[in-house]
């Protein structure tokens, strides 16, 4: 088995870290957590599902990368994978597609990355009411050009990326069986 970092994009809604929820929990996949200024959403846990930062603190953590996203910062770092390889051969990480592209570019073959698609990408808002998004936000990140740009794989993980849809979540989870499969055999 050749470890490697699980790198999950797509756009808001298509089911990141529903797939990075599901690896974790099936397979010897850990969850990398990364830092950001939004808020957190009911039910999400600091040091679980994110660091939870002002923009005082994000700006004094040292990262792989950072991006905007939706008017919040977002980061990720090397101690943030070298602690998850610490954990599991495959750590998984859920990033907007800037930053796959920028894991893709780092960490060459040791990324696997997984593009998630919707059919109808009409769907994703009530994906994410369901959630229980609140609802100023979910329309500023729905008029984001961060939303529109990750609809599309990026030219950059063409040939590159995985690109798995994930209209159904039973098909989805044999899909995801498929690949690591595969992957636990390399
Ligand atoms: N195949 C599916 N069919 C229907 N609902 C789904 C499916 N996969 C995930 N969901 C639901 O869609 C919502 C959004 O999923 P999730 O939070 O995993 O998306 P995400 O891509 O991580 O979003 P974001 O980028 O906004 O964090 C959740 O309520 C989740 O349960
Ligand atoms: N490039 C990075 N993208 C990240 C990071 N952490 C999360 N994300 C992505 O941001 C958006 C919004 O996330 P949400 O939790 O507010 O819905 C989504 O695409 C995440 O995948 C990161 O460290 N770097």
């Amino acid at each position: 088995m050749t470890p490697k970092v699980l790198v999950i994009t797509g756009a808001t809604g298509t089911g990141k870290t529903t797939v990075q929820r599901y690896l974790a929990q099936n397979y010897p996949v850990t969850r990398i957590v990364t830092h950001t200024t939004r808020p957190p959403r009911a039910g999400e846990v600091n040091g679980r599902d994110y660091y939870f930062e002002t923009d005082e603190s994000f700006a004094r953590n040292h990262y792989l990368e950072s991006v905007v996203y939706a008017g919040y910062h977002y980061g990720s770092s090397r101690e943030g994978i070298a602690e998850g390889f610490k954990r599991a051969p495959f750590p998984a990480i859920v990033l907007d597609t800037k930053g796959a592209i920028t894991y893709a570019q780092t960490l060459g073959d040791q990324a696997v990355v997984i593009f998630l698609t919707v059919s109808d990408t009409g769907q994703l808002q009530g994906r994410l009411s369901a959630r229980g998004d609140n609802a100023t936000m979910l329309k500023q990140r729905l008029a984001s050009p961060e939303y529109r740009r990750d609809l599309t794989m990026p030219l950059a993980l063409r040939g590159r990326a995985i690109e798995l849809n994930n209209d159904h979540w039973q098909q989805t989870q044999l899909k995801l069986d498929d690949l690591m499969a595969r992957l636990t055999a390399e």
